[in-house]
């Protein structure tokens, strides 16, 4: 069953109906309808210059929509504001780990428990007694986060100190320490060795055992996807050529055409194995 059909039929995470997005002069996001189940892991795949990264920019509220509707959860959130995805539960993480170099990780981790934070700093803020409370509870989501990222033993170090594949883990934390329902990730293993990459792979797939949140992932290496995706959407020039099953849709001749001469998922593959 395709990703969309299988969603259209339970319930979705994340669905989009006929959305268009223009950046400038560019129509990066054609008409696209999709839909990523809830409770699953969904992979998000194509060539460069794709729409992927602009798809979920558009669901998350960071590039607006053309034409067309968002849904998360079933609520229409099409404009949504970026700082109110917290509000709803979606967490998100971005291309390049985008952490305060000089900080230790568990306060990298802190900055994203946007729900906690805020009341933490209302009562910081009006020297309420509640304030130090709040800021040892916000302190100890972001190291159980770390901890599910199998990063304790990290928490107090600088991030400029940490090599990029564990930095790349400290962001994941960050996008789960508000206790997100589903998060949007992108790219999350860009960059990484493929011992770093299957580090990865085992923390999201040990998320899902231990009923965490549902995961939409961008990813050129089609190993990753075989490995942690239950279903695949692949965009090819801001529109969707297919989606299903990995098993299925990575074999099929109009993928396999969308790739070739890009080399990008070969490429990855290649770096993956250095
Ligand atoms: N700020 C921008 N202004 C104009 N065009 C843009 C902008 N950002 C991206 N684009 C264009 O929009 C299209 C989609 O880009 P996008 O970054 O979403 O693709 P992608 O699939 O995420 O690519 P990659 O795998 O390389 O990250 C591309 O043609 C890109 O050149």
């Amino acid at each position: 069953m395709s990703a969309e059909s299988k969603n259209m039929s339970g319930s979705s995470a994340v669905r989009t109906e006929a959305l268009n997005v223009w950046l400038g002069g560019t129509h990066a996001v054609r008409d696209v309808t999709v839909a990523f189940a809830a409770g699953a892991t969904s992979g998000l795949v194509g060539p460069n210059g794709a729409g992927k990264s602009t798809l979920l920019n558009c669901i998350s509220g960071l590039v607006p929509a053309g034409s067309g509707e968002v849904y998360l959860y079933g609520d229409r959130t099409t404009g949504i504001k970026p700082h109110q995805l917290a509000i709803l539960r979606i967490g998100r993480s971005y291309q390049g780990a985008q952490l305060v170099a000089e900080l230790p990780a568990v306060d990298n981790v802190m900055v994203g428990d946007h729900v906690g934070l805020r009341t933490g700093l209302v009562s910081a803020a009006l020297g309420l007694p509640g304030a130090r409370r709040a800021e040892r509870a916000a302190r100890d989501r972001a190291l159980h986060a770390l901890e599910r990222v199998g990063l304790s033993q990290y928490a107090q170090r600088p991030v400029k100190e940490l090599p990029y594949g564990v930095q790349k883990r400290v962001d994941l934390a960050r996008a789960l320490v508000s206790d997100p329902r589903c998060i949007l990730l992108d790219e999350p293993m860009a960059g990484l060795s493929r011992a770093e990459k299957e580090e990865v792979v085992e923390v999201l797939a040990g998320l899902r055992v231990d009923g965490g949140p549902t995961l939409v992932v961008v990813e050129h290496d089609m190993r990753v996807i075989n490995q942690l995706c239950s279903d695949v959407v692949v965009l090819a020039a801001g529109a969707v050529l297919a989606a299903g099953p990995p098993e299925t849709v990575l074999n099929s001749p109009e993928v396999v055409a969308a790739y070739i001469g890009r080399g990008d998922s070969r490429s990855e593959e290649q770096a993956g194995s250095e």
